[in-house]
């Protein structure tokens, strides 16, 4: 590590001469290697961007120069470069570096991402702010191949070839999103990738021209004239610059002396540029080339075989979600199945595989996924969007302007629902029974766990009079046996799990494990609680409501969402209305943004695990 041992800022990488440039690479990617097989995280996009972002801040001068990471997974070795090397060990980790760009980590984290597409509108907002404020720097947005397909990214483009304002925008091309990329963009791009050059091919069409007797230089002349129509066969990149853009690239993102000509380059040019760069995802480490979706975010691992250090016991909710999905398409004709860029992550690989036909992958399009659905339901078709929570964030007007109105079928199994540990604010679930829960027409239900997640598919798969958001979290699902009932799942009914004299405990998904392991603590303690699994939280089960509120004087809710426009409000109105006397105790989460970190680690520091709820609520009755 002789070159990265002196490089703890930009300014000791400005000081490197072109060898030690490549040999700081190398010294990169083993370092990066070294720390996230121990910590996981976002290692396969990181591999393929040090060059790149060697090269960005060899040519630019952060933090007058604005940088901007797309999604920002790929942004490790910018903060490896921007001093917080040493600190890389804690990424991910409770208290320790976020795995994405954190304006309060460092003054070079100029906008902070974690959802994808955002950086072309963040650098035009910036170039613009710059140009109304007379300021002089560079603004540069990083945007990967995949991140590209979505609607804000183009949206982007669109205005920002219009305002002309100066600005360069480096679209990441390594032919993935986190599984292999989607959509007419993206075979766009390849043709970019395989296509002569326009320069040689405009040279090689002239040679022949000329070497026609007699009426090849008219030729010539003639096709000068329709240069433009010859641009569209031949040109690379004349979609961008057709939008305003000036095109450079394609180049070789592994090549650091070209992506700093390069860069050089478009800092030159008057207006908005998109340099093309091509990269290999997993550069450099054998089984990331190999497998870039399973090394796009990683857990920990061993470095020699590529295999993960701890075998997850049992099975997860998004499997289950994909197996049982796949069981019901088979007889059940009318079932398709959709994707935002996330076959893997929403267990529909099987589905993907088997029923390809009945398989959606739309690219990271969270808004057009729905409104697809809401078309496919339309013309009788039986839709599941399956959506990470906190991306279906981006869909919510198409939810309630194009399904939700007219009432269509579509069933949004909402993965990821709560908190999902290590990559922190950006990406935990936590609002969407908020966002939800005040929606006409929406039946919204999360499941105890995996035998009832299946019910619930299968209800879902049945039911035709509306939309569902059906919600899971991420992980293993535990089955209790003593929660294992028989309970027929009725729409708008819960079920009662344990019949106490003292308190009311009312839970909901995941959290009723919680709760249960809590109330054996209070019965302990000589308390004697009642514990209900809501199952729906609309339409919510007001006559049981109203039966707890006529036994109890303590009615306590518990779930893994913001308690604002949760499963607390809504039981609280429901208590309103019923004009309850006694007491409510709401646990929940609160309304901050959460940071990463283990989820074991955040439920404790949330009070969600079940001895701190066991306390809240010894404490709330003393
Ligand atoms: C709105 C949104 N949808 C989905 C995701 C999940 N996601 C994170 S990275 C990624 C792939 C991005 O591909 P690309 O931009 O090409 O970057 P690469 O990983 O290839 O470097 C996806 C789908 C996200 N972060 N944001
Ligand atoms: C950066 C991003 O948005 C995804 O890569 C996300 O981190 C995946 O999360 P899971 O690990 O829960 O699939
Ligand atoms: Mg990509």
């Amino acid at each position: 590590m002789n070159v990265l041992e002196k490089v703890d800022y930009i300014s000791d990488l400005k000081k490197l001469n072109n060898s030690e440039l490549n040999i700081l690479s190398s010294e990169i990617r083993k370092y990066l290697l070294d720390n996230i097989s121990k910590t996981g995280g976002h290692l396969a996009s990181n591999l393929g961007v040090v060059e790149l972002t060697i090269a960005i801040h060899k040519v630019f001068n952060s933090p007058k120069d604005k940088i901007i990471w797309d999604v920002g997974h790929q942004s490790y070795i910018h903060k490896i470069l921007t001093g917080r090397k040493k600190q890389l060990s804690s990424i991910r980790q409770l208290d320790g570096l976020s795995g994405f760009p954190k304006r309060c980590e460092s003054s070079h984290d100029t906008f902070e991402t974690g959802h994808s597409s955002t950086s072309i509108s963040a650098a035009l907002g910036m170039a613009m702010a710059r140009d109304i404020k007379g300021e002089k720097h560079d603004i540069v947005s990083i945007i990967g191949d995949g991140s590209m397909t979505a609607g804000m990214a183009f949206e982007a483009l669109n205005h920002a070839g219009d305002i002309k304002s100066k600005m360069i925008v480096i679209l990441n091309d390594n032919e993935m999103s986190i599984s292999e990329n989607v959509g007419g963009l993206s075979k766009y791009l390849d043709r970019i990738r395989t296509a002569p050059t326009y320069g040689r091919m405009k040279d090689d069409f002239e040679n022949i021209l000329n070497s026609i007797p007699a009426i090849g230089k008219t030729m010539v002349r003639t096709a000068e004239k329709a240069k433009d129509s010859f641009k569209y066969f031949v040109v690379p990149g004349v979609l961008f610059e057709e939008l305003g853009f000036t095109y450079l690239g394609p180049i070789d993102g592994h090549n650091i002396q070209s992506l700093i000509k390069t860069l050089n380059r478009a800092k030159r040019v008057n207006g908005p540029v998109i340099v093309h760069v091509r990269t290999k995802k997993g550069k450099g480490y054998k089984y990331a080339e190999q497998n870039p979706d399973k090394f796009h975010g990683t857990s920990a691992f061993n470095l020699d075989t590529g295999k993960a250090l701890k075998k997850s016991k049992g099975i997860k909710y998004s499997q289950v979600f994909g197996d049982k999905l796949y069981e019901l398409a088979l007889k059940n004709k009318s079932i398709v199945a959709i994707t935002a860029a996330m076959p893997s992550g929403t267990g529909l690989e099987k589905f993907k595989e088997k029923l390809p036909q009945k398989f959606i992958d739309v690219g990271i399009a969270e808004q057009h996924a729905v409104t697809l659905a809401a078309g496919l339901a339309s013309q009788g078709l039986k839709p599941f969007f399956a959506v990470y929570s906190t991306f279906l964030q981006r869909g919510y007007d198409q939810i309630v302007h194009d399904v939700a109105l007219q009432n269509l079928p579509v069933v949004f199994a909402i993965d990821r629902g709560g908190l999902v540990g290590n990559d922190g604010e950006t990406h935990h679930g936590v609002f969407d029974f908020s966002y939800l829960s005040h929606i006409p027409n929406l039946i919204i239900m999360a499941p105890k766990d995996k035998l009832e997640l299946e019910k619930m598919i299968e209800f879902s798969s049945e039911y035709d009079k509306g939309p569902i958001a059906l919600r899971y979290p991420r992980g293993i699902s535990v089955v209790k046996n003593e929660l294992t009932t028989n309970n027929e799942l009725i729409l708008g009914k819960g079920e009662t799990l344990i019949e106490g004299k003292d308190i009311a405990i009312i839970s909901i998904g995941k959290m009723v494990e919680i709760s249960y392991e809590a109330c054996i603590k209070l019965n302990n303690n000589n308390i004697n609680p009642t514990l209900i699994n809501i199952r729906f939280l609309k339409p919510i089960d007001e006559n049981l409501i109203e039966r707890l509120s006529n036994k109890y004087k303590l009615i306590i809710t518990v779930e893994d969402n913001v308690i604002n426009g949760g499963l607390g409000t809504t039981v609280n109105q429901t208590l309103i209305k019923s004009n309850y006397r006694g007491k409510v105790l709401n646990i929940g989460l609160p309304d901050r943004f959460i940071e990463h970190g283990d989820t074991d680690k955040l439920f404790e520091k949330y009070k969600l695990d079940s001895n701190s709820i066991f306390e809240t609520i010894l404490n709330y009755i003393k």
